[in-house]
């Protein structure tokens, strides 16, 4: 069989389904998310595509990622990873798009080789791919349709099977670097803990983690991980009492389910189930575990939480002083990114308090890692939970190579060495991002209300508003304003201007049919007010 003839015939075994209305899939910030059911012929476009970039980058192993992360478990999704690990090109989006919407089987080879004309592919070279999905059920026909789209363009496949999204960017990477200088870790599950179990030894010495910690793993794919990383510590180096909760993965239907980072976020309270233990340490991981959120019920004050927000300040700082303490401060370039939904306090208290640059970008995590890879290091995180902190090479060789002139500055150089192997490179890691908070947290020797009391979050509404058309809302200055359709802008200011200490701003989600208004002002009542009252504008314009 001729190469296009595979590509048609494995289609014709997976097709595609034919949106209603004309619609169009797309590759949006996650990949390609929807109903599982109509995913199978997405899948096996997508691993089309990707065998077309492991061979436009001279042969490197792409990575391909099945799941849908905080999303209900009817639905799936899949998703392109590039060499470094980090997320699919921008200008590749579009390729994937145009692929997946093909007409026909035919109309599919068409495009496919077209592109590789286009995008000077050379055919005859070979392809790697890589992949892993989290524990839906229909993560299997995905798969069966992924593995076949690579065997019709005779792409060499390795299948990791089951795996969290960041396990599944570190192995991308690791696999790509595998044998250099630059080697990211060894190519296997167990080489991603033991990279990090090593690098959480070193990040303690002579410190010890007060307290339990229970971790809500929203029944997905983070509960039985984070089991296995657990028996990768050394217990003779490291006490670490951890309780893994909610990690149930037989029932599908409870994944996410009244649990993980994302209900705890946007519903501001603890899981109900299990019944959370008042003052206990807690965090919540989401269904594919990327985005981590911590907080306690206070006695007192009832329920806590310590957002993206607080654990991008609480790494600025932390990392800011080690740098200090090393002797580095005027070698390395730190800087904080942000979203426009970051609570304006710790934007305050990063840049008055820590001295520290920060940027804003659009939402999605893509936007932020580009912009924190320009920095010696770079801390970004979304309010929501998902983030990371980036090390440059020579921050990296900097703390490997300096000479340390006292044992203080040994001790900072080793740990954030340290650090820079502990926290995952490629993407936001729920599992990498909380013990690199149960590390500070034991440097520091605070707990969760310490780490609270360093700023006072400004009281805050976020808002989803269904519209008839969210197309007409276009933004500028990183999304905090609009600039169409023209004359909405105004209004939204008119309202702002009404309250005291105010921030409000609207945009179209990229992963729902809405748009969603965020406000912030000097008491509750006021934020939700302004929030109702710019919803009232947005719901007035988008027609
Ligand atoms: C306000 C908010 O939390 N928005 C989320 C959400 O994007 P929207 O474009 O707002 O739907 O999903 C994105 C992907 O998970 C995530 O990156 C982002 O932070
Ligand atoms: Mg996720």
């Amino acid at each position: 069989m001729s190469h296009d003839d595979k590509i048609i015939a494995g289609s014709a075994k997976h097709p595609i389904v034919v949106l209603e209305k004309g619609g169009l899939y797309k590759y949006g910030t996650a990949g390609f998310r929807m109903k599982a059911d109509l995913l199978e012929g997405v899948t096996y476009r997508v691993g089309l595509l990707a065998s077309l970039r492991s061979r436009k980058l001279n042969s490197q192993a792409i990575g391909v990622m099945i799941t849908a992360s905080h999303n209900p478990a009817i639905d799936n999704g899949v998703k392109i990873v590039d060499p470094q690990g980090d997320m699919l090109e921008q200008e590749w989006e579009r390729h994937a798009t145009s692929l997946v919407n093909a007409a026909s089987d035919e109309e599919l080879a068409k495009i496919y080789n077209t592109l590789a004309v286009d995008l000077k592919i050379d055919l005859a070279v070979p392809a790697k791919v890589v992949y892993g999905r989290d524990t839906r059920p229909s993560g299997h026909k995905l798969v069966t349709a992924l593995a076949a789209a690579l065997d019709a363009t005779e792409t060499e496949a390795v299948d990791f099977k089951i795996l969290t999204t960041p396990q599944l960017h570190y192995l991308v990477r690791a696999t790509n670097s595998e044998g250099t200088p630059l080697s990211y870790g060894e190519v296997s599950e167990a080489g991603y803990y033991k990279k990090l179990a090593e690098a959480f030894v070193r990040c303690l010495r002579n410190r010890k983690i007060e307290g339990s910690l229970v971790v809500d793993c929203a029944n997905g794919v983070g509960g039985p991980k984070l089991t296995e990383f657990l028996k990768y510590i050394p217990k003779d180096d490291v006490s670490f009492d951890v309780k893994v909760v909610n990690d149930d993965i037989l029932r599908p239907e409870v994944l996410n389910l009244d649990s993980g980072a994302d209900f705890v976020k946007t519903k501001q309270r603890a899981p109900p189930s299990p019944k959370p233990v008042p003052g206990v340490r807690s965090c919540s991981f989401d269904g594919d575990a990327d985005r981590l959120i911590y907080y306690w019920v206070d006695p007192d004050a009832g329920f806590v939480m310590l957002d993206g927000d607080r654990i991008s300040s609480l790494a600025a700082s932390f990392i800011g002083d080690l740098v200090e303490s090393a002797g580095l401060r005027d070698d390395l370039r730190i800087g904080v990114v942000q979203t426009a939904y970051a609570n304006g306090a710790s934007t305050n208290y990063i840049r008055q308090h820590l001295k520290l640059p920060v940027i804003c970008t659009p939402t999605g995590v893509k936007h932020l890692h580009h912009v924190a890879q320009g920095f010696d290091i770079g801390v970004y995180f979304e309010a929501n939970g998902h983030g990371t902190v980036l090390f440059s090479p020579d921050a990296v060789t900097a703390f490997k190579k300096s000479e340390p002139q006292s044992p203080a500055q040994k001790d900072a150089l080793d740990t954030l060495a340290a650090l820079a192997d502990l926290i995952n490179q490629t993407v936001g890691d729920a599992l990498s991002d909380m013990l690199m908070v149960e590390v500070i947290l034991a440097h520091k020797g605070w707990t969760l209300r310490d780490w609270s009391m360093t700023y006072s979050d400004l009281p805050n509404r976020l808002v989803r508003v269904e519209v008839e058309n969210k197309d007409v809302f276009r933004t500028t200055d990183a999304e905090r304003r609009l600039s169409h359709p023209e004359g909405c802008q105004a209004e939204i200011d008119a309202e702002v201007k009404k309250f005291k200490d105010a921030r409000s701003f609207a945009r179209a989600s990229g992963t729902e049919n809405a748009m969603r208004v965020y406000a912030e002002a000097a008491t509750r009542s006021e934020a939700n007010e302004l929030a109702e009252r710019v919803a009232g504008v947005v719901r007035r314009w988008g027609v």
